[in-house]
């Protein structure tokens, strides 16, 4: 039944609805990102921090002490009220400040360069652990989350900046306040008139920075397709097609298109920022100008010292300077923390799946898994896949599932798995609902074999091992693996054994001569070792075999299946194939079609009945009958 109908009609079971997707990360603020990058510098070298915090006040304090020295000397010269000694101890003073002026931005820059390197360590450890806990797929399929996420990447790598630049800002405002008292000793209208031309800048970086944020997010599309074609074509797999079809130049002028696009669209904006930074410059050198004008004739008149002077020429250029670098270094942290908000909406995103608070444990299976009328559609913008499945995978059983392609056979196994939850309907396991269970618990009584199986730039040990990371470095274990898959004897006999590099990655320059370095498997190879990965967990609760053999030659395809029926034998496995003969001594076979299941059976029963899967069975047998026909009349005629 429709689960829009069955909503209407009350007394009708209707398990569960959710919400259709994962929730939507959440939204964040500034403050949000400045709290989680005090919180993760603090973690990350909470010494460290505190030695930066110290030198960044002394840095921020130095420059006005400084000018304050030199007007205390330029004044104590022609006074004669002031000893020699005191003269020797101010320049000594003015010297000492010069030297604290002049180390201390290396000492800092240093501190810096590490707090931000252990600042993005811990933001990416952050950063990824969050997407483990995404424990479905939707949000790796939502290009809103992959594109927050790339941009929370690049901001955790920022970290050094968005640090350096957090400190840069409080240095500066120390020295802005301090040279803006100085100022206000001299001439308390100077300093207004000075804070007053800074408002433009601040409004104008303000909102130059969102602008550019805005932009990034816009542009990251675009961005992410130019990473792709670039892929492509880096590709060694890909460079197969690229040449047979010739498709190469048109992938670089698309991969041209969209580099264009995105650098164009990053001129307009330096062009803004330069126009902007430009005028606000001019603004402040007219200012300073004026100042020292007024200045230089107060002191003819004897309103002021000379000393006064060199302090009001320092204090003014400085304000201005320093109001200046505040502003651009406030407003790189600005866009800093507007970027770090997508680490920050990563990092605190809600569960993608429900999981109750205290999830139901996954016991060992006993009684058998159960689908109860599934509908299932990847989002309200999809057709429904899934429409009303209902299907029992009983304990110690082996269920053949059969259909054509886009049937929605491996969404079944999805939602197995639980990378989804149904919309309508439910799944449960001995009784008990997915949705009551933690994900990661289910899937540890899970072993399988995708279609899509992984291929790992990694040892064959390691491609084996990941199956069960207990048996990583237990290479009896992982022979036996093997062997069952029936890969065992090329592993072995591969140049370093299962300790070579299943790549075509080289390690390093140097030894990519070497032919032990890597080597290149097969595509019917690769599928046997991701057997063998699926069969080093075999001793879990329920195997999904995806197409496990379709890319094996016919001897290997029977060897293999052999294998799996004498590993099957009493155990509860899920068996997709299009080759109907693999499949026939299931004890249960399922044909979806159109979204349900449209016949059930033992093979003997689904032939008897005259349907869809004895249809199909006799279209494949007859084609191999006619093949074999075929080359016996071959052979015939050539004698
Ligand atoms: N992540 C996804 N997002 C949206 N639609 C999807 C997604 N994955 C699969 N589909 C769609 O769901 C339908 C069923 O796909 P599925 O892979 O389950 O079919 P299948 O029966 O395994 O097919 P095949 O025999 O070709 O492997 C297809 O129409 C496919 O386009």
């Amino acid at each position: 039944m429709q689960p829009e109908a069955a909503e209407e009609l009350s007394g009708l079971p209707r398990a569960t609805t959710q919400d259709e997707g994962a929730p939507a990360l959440p939204r964040t603020g500034l403050g949000a990102s400045l709290a989680e990058i005090v919180r993760i510098s603090a973690q990350a070298a909470p010494g460290m921090m505190t030695v930066h915090a110290f030198v960044v006040v002394v840095q921020g304090l130095a420059p006005v002490a400084s000018a304050w020295a030199m007007k205390l000397l330029v004044d104590g010269i022609p006074d004669p009220a002031v000893a020699p000694a005191a003269l020797a101890w101010r320049v000594g003073l003015f010297g000492a400040l010069a030297v604290a002026t002049a180390g201390l931005p290396h000492l800092s820059q240093y501190l810096g360069d590490c707090l931000g390197r252990a600042f993005a360590v811990r933001a990416a450890a952050d950063l990824f652990s969050a997407t483990l806990r995404f424990a479905g797929l939707a949000r790796f399929e939502d290009p809103g989350v992959l594109d927050r996420l790339r941009l929370g990447q690049q901001a955790a790598d920022a970290g050094q900046t968005l640090v350096t630049g957090g400190f840069m800002a409080v240095q500066s405002m120390i020295s802005l306040i301090g040279f803006a008292a100085a100022l206000w000793v001299v001439s308390p209208v100077m300093t207004l008139v000075a804070a007053v031309a800074a408002v433009p800048g601040l409004v104008v970086q303000v909102r130059l920075s969102r602008r550019r944020n805005a932009m990034m997010m816009h542009m990251s599309p675009h961005e992410r397709r130019q990473i792709f074609y670039g892929g492509l074509l880096a590709d060694g797999q890909a460079a197969k097609e690229i040449r047979l079809f010739g498709i190469g130049g048109w992938l670089r002028d698309r991969l041209l298109g969209e580099l264009t696009l995105v650098n164009e669209e990053r001129r307009r904006m330096d062009g803004r920022e330069l126009r902007a930074e430009g005028l606000l410059g001019a603004l402040g050198a007219v200012v300073s100008a004026g100042g020292l004008a007024w200045a230089t004739f107060a002191a003819r008149a004897g309103a002021l010292s000379v000393g006064d002077v060199s302090m009001f020429a320092v204090a003014v250029a400085s304000t201005f300077g320093g109001a200046a670098t505040l502003i651009s270094t406030a407003s790189r942290v600005y866009s800093g923390l507007l970027m770090f908000g997508h680490h920050v909406a990563i990092v605190r995103a809600a569960p993608d799946l429900p999981v109750p608070a205290v999830p139901t444990p996954v016991r060992p299976l006993a009684g058998g898994l159960e689908l109860h009328d599934v509908w299932f559609r990847y989002s309200p913008d999809h057709p429904w896949i899934l429409r009303g499945v209902s299907l029992r995978i009983p304990h110690g059983a082996t269920v053949g599932v059969v259909g054509a392609n886009g049937a929605g056979k491996s969404t079944l196994v999805k939602l197995l798995l639980r990378f989804y939850d149904p919309q309508q309907g439910s799944i449960t396991w001995d009784g008990v609902d997915l949705r009551d269970m933690d994900p990661a618990a289910l899937r540890e009584r899970i072993s399988g074999v995708f279609q899509d199986h992984m291929t790992y730039d990694l040892t064959a040990r390691e491609n084996v091992g990941l199956g069960s990371l207990d048996a990583l470095q237990d290479l009896d274990r992982i022979r036996v693996a093997a062997r069952r898959a029936g890969i065992d004897d090329v592993l072995s006999a591969l140049p370093r054994g299962y300790e070579t590099q299943l790549s075509r990655m080289f390690t390093s320059e140097a030894d990519k001569e070497d032919p032990e370095t890597g080597v290149v498997l097969s595509g019917g190879q690769w599928q046997r070792t991701a057997l063998a990965r699926a069969f080093l967990r075999a001793d879990r609760d329920l195997m999904i075999l995806d197409e496990p053999s379709s890319g094996l030659d016919p001897e290997s395809e029977a060897d293999v299946h052999s294998r799996m029926r004498a590993h099957r034998a009493g155990r509860t496995s899920l068996l997709i194939s299009h080759r109907l003969n693999t499949v026939r001594d299931a004890d249960l076979i399922v044909v979806l079609r159109d979204g349900v299941v449209a016949e059930q059976g033992t093979h003997d029963q689904l032939m008897a009945a005259g349907g869809t899967y004895a249809h199909l069975f006799r279209l494949q047998s007859a084609g191999y009958t006619d093949a074999a026909g075929g080359a016996a009349l071959t052979v015939e005629g050539s004698r």
